[in-house]
């Protein structure tokens, strides 16, 4: 299935009866390793807004939640400097914190996030992204413990992600089509 967003075609690669499935079996995962303790769950917005509420939907164990709101993006070009809209509002010391992100591209929002929590000196950090390009990221990253799905290097919309502000409630994902010259 193709769509139009703001003159640019996209085609449906990831449905939501898919990220559904991939996200009962990460809550699993996530209920089994911190089940005897208290984890803090840091979102990364605007992009994490979907996937943190379907996610949290299935921790059944003691939590807490707060967010970050970071931005690094105009359309699809990358600028250089991540800007914190908003900071970290809790105290992660001694805290198992698992961040979450929509995506993990160059990795450059990861890592400020990173840096930011790592300043509080939590006792572990985790990161659940539910889309990751392994092809794009630009930094060695040994904490990202639970992916949702690996894709390649297209710039991708829906479920959170946005092309120049539109495509964010879409239930499934869609990749840029680049048209044949
Ligand atoms: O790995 P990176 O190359 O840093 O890209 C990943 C980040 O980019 C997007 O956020 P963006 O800064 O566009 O803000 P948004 O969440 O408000 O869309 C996305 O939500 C991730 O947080
Ligand atoms: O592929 C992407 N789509 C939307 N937002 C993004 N932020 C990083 N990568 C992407």
């Amino acid at each position: 299935m193709k769509i139009t967003i703001n003159h640019k075609e996209f085609e449906r690669i990831i449905d939501y009866n898919q990220i559904k499935k991939r996200i009962r079996l990460i809550g699993i995962q996530l209920n089994v390793t911190y089940e005897k303790q208290h984890p803090v769950f840091i979102g990364v917005l605007n992009g994490c807004f979907m996937f943190m509420a379907d996610l949290m939907k299935q921790i059944h164990i003691a939590n807490e939640l707060s967010f970050v709101k970071l931005s690094s993006y105009d359309g699809v070009s990358q600028r250089r400097q991540v800007d914190e809209l908003i900071g970290l509002d809790c105290d992660l010391a001694d805290r198992e914190v698992v961040i979450v992100e929509d995506i993990v591209d160059t990795g450059n929002s990861l890592k400020h996030t990173l840096d930011l929590v790592n300043a509080q000196n939590p006792a572990s950090v985790a990161v659940c992204t539910l889309l990751l390009k392994p092809k794009a990221v630009n930094h060695i990253f040994d904490n990202i413990a639970y992916v949702g799905f690996e894709i390649d290097n297209d710039f991708v919309v829906g479920y959170g992600l946005d092309y120049q502000g539109m495509g964010r409630t879409l239930p499934d994902i869609y990749r840029e089509v680049i048209p044949e010259k």
